[in-house]
């Protein structure tokens, strides 16, 4: 059974239940592959949904600028997790000249969300090809369509989430800040971000606090005084961490 038990700490203020299981307790289930897996493994699955090869999945969240790339390098150093960045994955399918290309350019300059297809297939190219049982994805599910879709197509639930709650004056100091060039780094595009944030993407936050997987951080601060509240969330998750 992929069962564990979490425990709880002064940490998660927005935990609701002191125990939650890592995966739904779906009597069948299709992996990445869309092989079908019964609860007991027959057929064999191949890929992350094998009981064996079932990675470890944190979900990292937070408005525009609040940090999640920042603190995501940070962890991956410290604790050897494998950095996924959804917007990172987007752009380079912008810079690929891809087919969805041009469509994700002017979906990211608008500060709306990409159909849950093209980023779920990007993620699910990058699993699949990293040797690692550790992921942190970065910046999505954006919205609860993004959350269905992906809970729908790999059959699991992300182990953990955590949440990093920034002041939009804040985030829009730091956006405003980075500098790398980004079409979705201006004040009317950020605008838009923080509103897109509040409708869809709390929702998802909303929904994983219910089911007590919600580690919320507060972003203030200098960078290293946040990872050393990022670090007592991942040392308190060692046991689940395989
Ligand atoms: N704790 C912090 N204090 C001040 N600036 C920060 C902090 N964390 C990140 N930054 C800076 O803010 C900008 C946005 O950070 P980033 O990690 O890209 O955020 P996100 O991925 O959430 O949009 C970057 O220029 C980064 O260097
Ligand atoms: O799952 C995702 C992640 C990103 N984006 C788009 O990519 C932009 C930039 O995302 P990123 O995570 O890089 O921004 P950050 O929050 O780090 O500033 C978002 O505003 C969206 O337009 C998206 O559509 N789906
Ligand atoms: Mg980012």
């Amino acid at each position: 059974m992929w069962r564990i038990w979490r425990r709880v700490g002064s940490l998660s203020p927005l935990f609701s239940s002191p125990k939650s299981s890592i995966l739904r307790q779906a009597p069948y289930r299709l992996n990445f592959l869309g092989i079908l897996s019964t609860e007991n493994g027959t057929p064999a699955t191949i890929g992350f949904f094998s009981k064996e090869k079932t990675p470890f999945i944190a979900f990292v969240l937070g408005g525009p600028g609040s940090g999640k790339g920042t603190q995501c390098a940070k962890i991956a150093e410290a604790f050897g997790f494998t950095h996924l960045s959804a917007g990172d994955l987007l752009r380079k399918e912008i810079s690929s000249n891809s087919e969805n290309g041009a469509m994700i350019l002017a979906t990211i300059t608008e500060g709306k969300i990409v159909p849950s297809g093209v980023t779920i297939k990007l993620i699910r190219r990058e699993m699949e090809s990293i040797e690692n049982n550790k992921f942190l994805i970065d910046g999505f599910p954006r919205s609860e369509e993004n959350r269905i879709a992906f809970e729908r197509i790999t059959g699991v639930e992300p182990n953990i989430v955590l949440f990093f709650d920034c002041p939009e004056d804040e985030m829009v100091k730091r956006v405003l800040g980075r500098k790398q060039g980004r079409v979705d780094d201006n004040i009317d595009t950020i605008k838009k971000r923080l509103k897109v944030f509040a409708a869809l993407n709390l929702p998802v936050i909303n929904h994983y606090t219910r089911r007590g997987k919600v580690y919320k951080i507060n972003a203030v601060g200098t960078i290293d005084e946040v990872f050393e509240k990022v670090r007592q969330v991942f040392d308190d998750c060692k046991q689940m961490i395989k």
